[in-house]
């Protein structure tokens, strides 16, 4: 497990809106073209709107004023026109910007999707689960908001707003310059809020991160907790998390709400001094009513685009949040990618070769490999041992590519791995992980996994091989069965065969299978070991274990330790160099007998008491109530004094051995 902290490892960096906005506009290819008739259509009906305000003057001065009917019909019948398209064209623009929003949402997240199933393992030993999730879903969407709504939305704003304005100072161009006197202050207005709604909205984001993280690994351990009873903690690191997303969201609505209300002052104060303005000017003789009413309707239209440009603003440097931490992702590089110049070689013999290779971890401070150099010629069984941490699955990463070493080089048949396609390669050599990998899908897309496409006998072919067909059968729904990664349905044993299937029909040359039986109990380790040997048959295989019941058949086993190659031979001659192999074969064997630890009594027992007559009443035909217990044999209790020395514990076995074989003696005491 890595230290404590070193997820945020990675730093989610600071930049401006423009610069995230540039990151993620390229996305936007293909739909730009109906973005541009969003906003065609967005002026449309801006401009239905003008129309219907300048008729709704003229309905002001010619009919209601005058209080002729006559004068009603012909506005009135093109105001309900302008009305209608301006419907329509409204209802298609925003029909057309929900699609191209969220095709563009889809697109980015594939794209961030894609991008994360590219990266190395310490990658997600480095980040928590749930905050990634929260990444890929809120935090995509806030990207939405930044490009897409954000873009359209405020061309449209900004177009509206000069528009109305346009209009405004046609009507009457003094009252409109005295009004915009005032707009300045909406700006600044969304200034003075705009630092403090991105630090809260960053901080919401990273709380709901935690959050979601808090509950994927507590649902993950929920044997953990339920065993330990861990609930009160587990509810308590919830809460923290909660905390954190509660102060977020409360001051998050707190300066949206104050920005609000502020605005809305603002908007008061241009409004008294319209009508300020206007009633001095009506007094005058100089406007009509009619004019001052459609002037003060296109303020009324023209203050929510001014004001939706401020809050945009505000939304978009919201956003922002959520785009740092998209591109913090986004700038991890995979750690490998397919070669420029791919070799193609067609399906190699399987001679894997290992050319002083060394390696360390992004970030280790330490080499996991050094100058390891092995060769594994086709159809070979090489067994990689060695004590734990020395180095042995960084092999199987170094085998499929997951990195390329510091030095040195890995070759398939003689070929650079890092000149083949990536696919290849993988197609080429199969990896059995340590933890068995289950698709949430049936057992019959489980073993097809192997080779899409394979035919339903080929599946079933793969799994009477694997020892797995008749358990499958044994399913409620045979291979149609669903199984998932947390399903009980399938003992360890049952799943490993399951992925030995699924390996089978991928048939591949070279096999990494790493601790195949490792966490199978003996019986299950046994019951595997024959469908191992059917999937190893011809195939090269490099076998990462600590197991050695299977080394009598390697062809070579080398022991790796501090990252380097420290004995390399056959079974029998390691074991008769009796060196580091022969202590591991060793350990591995007097692990058996040292259970004699466990057989140890917890307590001495007493002494039965010679020849005890049993009396049974029923000999004697009669029943003595409560009577015979006073000569049965009674266990010994000692008084209790709480004074007395302790008793001594055991800390040897019978034989002499210490009780616990790594261990200093132990005394009580503590
Ligand atoms: N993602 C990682 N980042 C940094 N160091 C790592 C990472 N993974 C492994 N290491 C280190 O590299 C060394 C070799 O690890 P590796 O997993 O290959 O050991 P191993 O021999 O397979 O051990 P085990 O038998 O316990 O699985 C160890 O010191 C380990 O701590």
């Amino acid at each position: 497990m890595d230290e404590e902290g070193e997820e945020y490892e990675y730093e989610t960096p600071t930049i401006p809106a423009r610069t995230a906005f540039r990151r993620f506009w390229p996305l936007a290819r293909g739909l730009r073209k109906w973005l541009l008739i969003v906003w065609v259509c967005t002026i449309l009906t801006a401009l239905a709107e003008t129309e219907a305000i300048l008729l709704f003057g003229e309905l002001t001065d010619n009919a209601l004023r005058q209080g002729s009917l006559a004068a009603f019909w012909a506005p009135a019948a093109k105001w309900l026109g302008v009305a209608a398209a301006g419907a329509v064209v409204a209802y298609a623009g925003n029909s057309l910007a929900a699609w191209a929003t969220e095709r563009f949402v889809m697109r980015l997240r594939e794209h961030v999707f894609d991008h994360v199933q590219q990266l190395p393992p310490h990658f997600f030993q480095r980040h928590r689960q749930g905050d990634l999730l929260s990444r890929l879903t809120s935090d995509v969407e806030a990207i939405e908001t930044m490009v897409v709504s954000g873009l359209v939305g405020a061309a449209s704003a900004a177009f509206s707003a000069l528009f109305y304005a346009a209009a405004a100072f046609w009507l009457r161009w003094d009252l409109a310059v005295a009004t915009f006197v005032l707009a300045p202050l909406f700006w600044l207005a969304a200034r003075r809020f705009s630092g403090s709604i991105k630090d809260v909205s960053r901080a919401g984001r990273v709380a709901d991160g935690a959050i979601t993280s808090v509950v994927e690994e507590s649902l993950g351990n929920i044997v953990l907790t339920q065993a330990y009873d861990r609930r009160d903690a587990e509810r308590r690191r919830l809460g923290e998390e909660a905390q954190a997303w509660f102060r977020a969201s409360v001051r998050s609505t707190r300066l949206n709400e104050a920005y609000e209300q502020l605005v809305q002052v603002i908007e008061t104060v241009c409004v008294l001094a319209v009508i300020g303005i206007g009633a001095w000017e009506i007094s005058t003789g100089r406007m009509t009513l009619g004019q001052l009413l459609a002037f003060a309707a296109f303020l009324g239209y023209l203050y929510p685009p001014v004001r939706g440009l401020a809050q945009l603003g505000l939304t978009i440097t919201a956003a922002t949040a959520g785009a740092e931490r998209l591109i913090e992702i986004l700038d991890v590089r995979p750690s490998v990618s397919d070669p420029r110049r791919p070799v193609e070689t067609g399906r190699p013999d399987g001679a894997v070769e290992l050319r002083d290779v060394s390696f360390s971890y992004p970030g280790a401070d330490r080499t996991a490999l050094e100058g390891l150099t092995f060769a594994a010629h086709p159809g070979e069984l090489v067994i990689v041992t060695g004590p734990s941490g020395a180095g042995k699955s960084t092999v199987s990463k170094l085998l499929l590519r997951f990195y390329d070493p510091d030095a040195g080089e890995v070759l398939l048949d003689g070929t650079p791995v890092r000149d083949l396609p990536l696919a290849r390669l993988r197609e080429y050599v199969t990896l059995l992980p340590q933890e068995t990998l289950v698709l949430h899908d049936t057992v019959r897309a489980n073993i097809a996994c192997g080779r899409p496409g394979a035919s339903e006998h080929a599946v079933e072919e793969a799994a009477r091989a694997a020892d797995a067909h008749e358990f499958v059968m044994g399913l409620p729904d045979g291979y149609d069965t669903r199984i998932d990664p947390g399903s009980a349905r399938l003992s360890g044993g049952q799943l490993q065969r399951l992925a030995i299937a699924r390996a089978l029909l991928r048939d591949a040359p070279v096999l990494v299978l790493d601790e195949p039986t490792t966490g199978l109990d003996a019986m299950a380790a046994r019951r595997v070991v024959k469908p191992l040997r059917r999937l190893m048959a011809g195939r090269t295989t490099i076998m990462i274990t600590h197991d050695l019941n299977l080394a009598p058949d390697a062809d070579r086993i080398l022991v790796v330790d501090g990252g380097r190659i420290v004995e390399t031979g056959r079974h029998e001659d390691l074991l008769a160099r009796g060196g580091a192999y022969a202590r591991l074969h060793r350990s591995q064997n007097s692990a058996v007998t040292d259970t004699g630890e466990l057989r140890m009594p917890l307590f001495v027992e007493q002494p039965v008491p010679a020849a005890v007559a049993y009396d049974y009443p029923y000999d004697h035909g009669t029943y003595d109530h409560g009577q015979p217990a006073a000569h049965w044999p009674q266990p010994v209790y000692a008084p209790y004094d709480p004074y007395a020395a302790p008793a001594p514990i055991p800390t040897v076995l019978p034989d002499g051995r210490p009780l616990f074989r790594d261990e200093e003696y132990w005394t009580p005491g503590i």
